[in-house]
C-alpha cells in the first residue's frame, strides 16, 4: 500500500506519466468531479495489500458492445413546469407507480383532477429526500425525473440523477478482503451510491462466468438489470434475457461492498426515462442511521426465495463460502 500511495502523492504531480496515471486508483478517483465535496479514499491498516491493478473506478456506468441507450427522437419526461409537481400522480414520470396506499401523503386536487402524492421520498423537514419507510420496507423500483424533463435541475425528484452526495472510504477489513465506510453519519432512508460497472448483454455475461477463474462467485459482482423483464413485453428489450452490469473490473467505490445477512443498506431499480428502462440504475440506499466508520453492507441474495436460497439448504454447504458477516442472523454461507 506505501509503495502504491508514494509513487502517487511524490509522482504523478510530473510532466510525462500520463500512461502509468491511466492505471493509478489515486489519480482515476482524483478525477471525479465530486472528489473535493464527496471524496472516495482508499486506507489499509491490515496488511501489505493493495487494490487489484486490473480493476478501474469509474463514475457512470459503461455501454458494452451490443447495448444501446434509446436514441434520442424516442427520450421521452415529465412537462410540469412547476418541479413541486413532480411528487403526484399527474407527473407522467410517476405514471407507472404501484400507488396502494392510503398514507400519510394524502391526496390534493391540479385544476379538477384529482391527484395522489406517490413521491418516493421524504418531502419535509429533516428527512427531505429520503426514500419513505414505506418504499425502504418494499422491493419497488424508483422512478425518477431526468435530462428530457421540462423540470428543473431542482426538481426535488431526483435524488439518484444527482449521485453521491457521501465520501467513502474503501478500507481494509480483518477477514473479507476490501470493504466501504462512510466518514459522516448517514441517515436511514438516504441515497448512497449506484452500482455502476459494463453493462453488457446477457450473452457476454454468461461469456464471462464460463471463462472468470472464480467460477460461480463471478456473479457477485453481476447484477442483472431485470426489473422489468416480461417474456410478454411489446418492448423486445424487456422480453430478456436482461442486460446485466459487471463491476469487477469497472465500477465505482460499491463494487467493494460486501455481503451481510443483517445488511445497513438495500438496492433498489431506479428508472430515469422510461424508455430507457432496460438500462435502470441500480440505487443503494441506507435501510437505518448509519453511524460514521460502520461497514456497509446489502444482502447479496437480497429477494431471493428461501427455496432457492443455498445457504439454508444443508446438503449443498459442504461446496459453499462461510459467510463472515458475524451478524446474530448470520446465515453461515454465501454461495
Ligand atoms: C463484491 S466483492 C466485495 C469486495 C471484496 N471484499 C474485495 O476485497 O474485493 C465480494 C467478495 O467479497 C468477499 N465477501 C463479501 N462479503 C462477505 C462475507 N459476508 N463473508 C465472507 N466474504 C465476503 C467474498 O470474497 C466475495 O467474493
Amino acid at each position: 500500500m506505501e509503495a502504491a500511495t508514494k509513487q502517487h502523492f511524490f509522482h504523478h504531480g510530473e510532466p510525462g506519466l500520463e500512461a502509468e496515471k491511466q492505471h493509478c486508483h489515486f489519480c482515476q478517483i482524483r478525477s471525479f468531479a465530486t472528489r473535493s465535496r464527496f471524496p472516495v479514499t482508499i486506507v489499509n491498516t491490515e496488511d501489505d495489500a493493495v487494490l487489484d491493478p486490473h480493476f478501474r473506478f469509474v463514475d457512470s456506468s459503461i455501454l458494452g458492445k451490443g447495448v444501446e441507450p434509446t436514441k434520442g427522437e424516442f427520450l421521452t419526461g415529465c412537462e410540469c413546469v412547476d418541479a413541486e409537481d413532480c411528487q403526484y400522480s399527474t407527473c407522467t414520470c410517476l405514471q407507472d407507480v404501484d400507488d396502494d396506499s392510503t398514507d400519510d401523503e394524502g391526496v390534493s386536487t391540479y385544476g379538477e383532477t384529482p391527484r395522489r402524492k406517490v413521491y418516493a421520498y421524504h418531502s419535509h423537514g429533516t428527512k427531505v429526500g429520503h426514500l419513505r419507510s414505506k418504499i425502504l420496507a418494499s422491493r419497488n423500483p424508483i422512478y425518477e425525473c431526468h435530462e428530457s424533463c421540462a423540470c428543473g435541475s431542482d426538481c426535488p425528484n431526483r435524488v439518484v440523477e444527482r449521485g453521491r452526495k457521501i465520501p467513502l472510504q474503501i478500507f481494509r477489513t480483518e477477514n473479507r478482503g476490501w470493504g466501504v465506510r462512510s466518514t459522516v453519519d448517514i441517515k436511514k432512508g438516504q441515497f448512497v451510491d449506484r452500482y455502476m460497472g459494463e453493462i453488457i448483454t446477457a450473452q457476454e455475461a454468461n461469456r464471462r462466468r464460463a471463462k472468470s477463474h472464480i467460477a460461480q462467485r463471478k456473479d457477485v459482482y453481476l447484477f442483472a438489470l431485470d426489473k422489468f423483464s416480461d417474456p410478454e413485453s411489446y418492448d423486445e428489450r424487456l422480453r430478456g434475457p436482461p442486460l446485466e452490469v459487471d463491476g469487477e473490473f469497472m465500477s465505482g467505490p460499491t463494487r467493494f461492498v460486501n455481503h451481510s445477512c443483517e445488511p445497513n443498506m438495500r438496492i433498489f431499480a431506479r428508472v430515469g426515462d422510461h424508455a430507457d428502462k432496460h438500462l435502470h440504475d441500480l440505487a443503494l440506499f441506507a435501510i437505518r442511521d448509519i453511524p460514521r466508520g460502520e461497514e456497509l453492507t446489502f444482502d447479496y441474495v437480497d429477494g431471493i426465495d428461501d427455496s432457492e436460497n443455498d445457504a439454508l439448504d444443508p446438503e449443498k454447504h459442504k461446496d459453499m463460502s462461510r459467510c463472515l458477516c458475524g451478524s446474530p442472523s448470520c446465515r453461515g454461507y454465501l454461495w
